[in-house]
């Protein structure tokens, strides 16, 4: 399964059970989201650690081995120990508890996975392989961002500054979804002009050959 969200952590309380550099990872782009984490381990890594002195109390530590009673205040947990099967029983535990889980040893058995995610003028791109290939994954996302045209990405940031108005500046919903279905109909021709231009372009290549 694999159904696309973006969810916003903000001030949520994410519980990450165990320090190492899986956990690591996960910690800083939970913080950097804005969620308040809580690590459950016996240690962990110093860059973890060092977190601490970023975002404060936002981060906090239990130096402990994992017991059910921890689940107690969490929105959703990250079961990152070294050990797949304890993580696969964090799961479950999660599962009674209707807390989202995900288990970084297996995806399959996993409430929710992080996907590789590339930013580029204000457009996230995020893919994931559903734990084929995760470390390819993000490798190949950047070699697709990076080939995207610069003057498109230009275009859609106006595209979203003329969006966001029609929204902020019209009231009636009716006339304000008629505008932005012909903002968008007026991007997609020109993408369309575009296109045949240089497929014009290639065709004429062709012919010259
Ligand atoms: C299912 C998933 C669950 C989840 O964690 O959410 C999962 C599972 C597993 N990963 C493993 C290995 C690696 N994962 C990475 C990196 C990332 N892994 C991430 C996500 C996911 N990993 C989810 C699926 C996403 C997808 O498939 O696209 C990223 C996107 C996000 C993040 O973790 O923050 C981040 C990319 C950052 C970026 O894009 O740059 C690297 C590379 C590295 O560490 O540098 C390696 C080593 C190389 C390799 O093995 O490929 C293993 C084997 C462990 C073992 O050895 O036993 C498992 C377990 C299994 O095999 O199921
Ligand atoms: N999803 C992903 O992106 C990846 C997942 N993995 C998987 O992630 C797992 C963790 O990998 P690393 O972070 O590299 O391991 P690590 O060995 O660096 O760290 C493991 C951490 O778990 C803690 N721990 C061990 N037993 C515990 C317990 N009973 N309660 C609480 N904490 C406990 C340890 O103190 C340590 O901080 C491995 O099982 C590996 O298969 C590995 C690489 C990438």
């Amino acid at each position: 399964m694999a159904y696309g969200v973006i969810l916003n952590v903000e001030n949520m309380a994410a519980l990450i059970i165990g320090g190492g550099s899986v956990a690591t990872r996960k910690a800083g782009s939970l913080l950097r989201e804005g969620a308040r984490v809580r690590v459950l381990a016996p240690a962990c890594t110093r860059e973890l650690q060092a977190l601490e002195g970023i975002y404060g109390e936002g981060l906090d530590f239990i130096w402990d081995e994992y017991r059910i009673e921890y689940l107690k205040e969490a929105d959703l947990v990250i079961a990152a120990t070294s050990d797949p099967i304890l993580n696969g029983k964090i799961h479950e535990d999660c599962r009674e508890r209707r807390i989202w889980c995900n288990n970084v040893s297996d995806g399959q058995a996993s409430d929710f996975s992080n996907m590789s995610s590339v930013e580029r003028s204000g457009l996230f791109f995020f893919a994931s392989s559903k734990g084929g290939s995760p470390g390819q994954t993000g490798e190949l996302l950047k070699e697709l961002v990076e080939a995207l045209d610069e003057e498109r990405l230009i275009g859609l940031e106006t595209y979203a500054k003329i969006r966001r108005r029609i929204r902020e500046e019209v009231d009636s919903p009716k006339d304000r979804s008629k505008m932005l279905k012909e903002l968008s109909e007026t991007a997609t021709a020109g993408l369309n002009h575009r296109f045949s231009v240089a497929l014009e372009g290639e065709d004429h290549d062709h012919k010259g050959r």
